[in-house]
């Protein structure tokens, strides 16, 4: 079947053109000059990664704060694991807060976004890059290369990676089949509701940066969405031309099973359902259905001539209020 194959968008192109970096444009110590009194955070987003995490800090301090004095901040967020994923990023010379410290007297929430929103509130650099724990065979430059056009163009105020995405299985790798989510939901999503975004190659990456003062005025989706909410939000906020995009190369990474990622799915379609709602696009009295049904094939019969076990999960998502309204609020509490 031919696929019609439209043109891209002038917009598309421009965007682009303009907001598309490589990360060996910038070399560490260039930063480390470029970066004059700025602070640099690194935030680390972790929950029973002792396999990996340890690997990606010490990478981090080894290249970013010896031997170029590049990063002023390494954060491992412990997102209540229960493995060893504290003591090995403690070990390899981050600096360790818990998501459930920093969020004591807060609704408890959870999934990702409250441990990134934990890490944001638990760090002070004026710039903050966000690395997911689970890489393999991670880079430092997967660091420089986020921070290249914060550091270099005061217009940009945040940038996403994007990168090849093996999915690497147990039988084998498919060169482009990682993404899965993105392909499948997300593009599709931000293709039609928000085509300012359309060129975003990975918009769900799970490392980018940004300058502390956008990051603070942005809500935090508590799960999986946190991404799909943060994207849109800085687009309402500061505008496509302060968003861009680098090239980091390749992307290995810890791969979740599909019944996972359908349950990722729905919180990042309920993320967007927000969001609409707050276009006027969806009639917010008619809120979605929280629950996912799912059907596992493990031998059991859950109902008659379903020899399959029924699997119910919550999919909906809350957020983290911007922090820079949750400090006006708690000054302006009661003593
Ligand atoms: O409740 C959570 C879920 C995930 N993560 C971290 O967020 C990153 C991305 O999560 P995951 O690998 O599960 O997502 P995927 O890359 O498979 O989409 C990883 O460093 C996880 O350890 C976390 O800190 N808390
Ligand atoms: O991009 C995707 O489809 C998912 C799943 O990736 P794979 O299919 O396991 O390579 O991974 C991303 O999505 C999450 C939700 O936004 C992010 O939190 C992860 O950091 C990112 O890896």
């Amino acid at each position: 079947m031919r696929r019609s194959r439209s043109a891209v968008s002038p917009a598309l192109e421009a965007w682009s053109t303009h907001r598309t970096g490589v990360a060996d444009q910038w070399t560490a110590r260039q930063l480390a000059h470029a970066k004059g009194a700025r602070r640099i955070s690194v935030v680390i987003p972790a929950r029973d990664e002792e396999a990996t995490v340890g690997a990606i800090v010490a990478s981090i301090r080894a290249c970013l704060v010896e031997q170029v004095a590049l990063v002023d901040e390494l954060v491992v967020v412990d997102s209540r694991s229960s493995d060893g994923t504290a003591r090995v990023a403690a070990a390899a010379g981050a600096r360790v807060i818990s998501q459930d410290e920093m969020t004591r007297g807060l609704p408890r929430l959870d999934g990702k976004g409250d441990a990134l929103w934990a890490g944001l509130a638990g760090s002070d650099g004026d710039i903050v890059a966000f690395i997911d724990a689970d890489l393999r065979e991670f880079q430092p430059h997967f660091v420089t290369g986020l921070l290249g056009p914060l550091l270099t163009d005061p217009s940009i105020a945040f940038v996403k990676g994007f990168y090849h995405r093996p999915l690497v299985g147990s039988t084998g790798v498919e060169v482009e089949g990682g993404g899965r989510v993105t392909e499948l939901v997300a593009r599709p999503l931000f293709n039609l509701f928000w085509p300012e975004l359309a060129g975003f190659v990975q918009p769900l990456a799970g490392e980018y940066a940004g300058r502390r003062d956008v990051l603070e005025r942005v809500p935090f989706v508590s799960g999986y969405g946190v991404e799909t909410a943060m994207l849109i939000d800085l687009l309402e906020m500061c505008g496509l031309n302060a968003l861009a995009q680098v090239d980091l190369g390749e992307r290995l990474h810890r791969h979740q099973d599909t019944e996972a990622l359908g349950r990722m799915s729905g919180q990042i379609l309920h993320t967007v359902w927000q969001r609409l709602c707050r276009r006027g696009l969806v009639d917010e009295t008619e809120p979605p259905a929280n629950l996912l049904v799912q059907f596992r094939r493990d031998g059991t019969t859950a109902l008659p001539n379903l020899d399959r076990e029924i699997v119910v999960s919550d999919v909906s998502v809350r957020e983290r209020p911007p922090l820079v309204e949750l400090r006006e609020s708690l000054r302006g509490a009661p003593v």
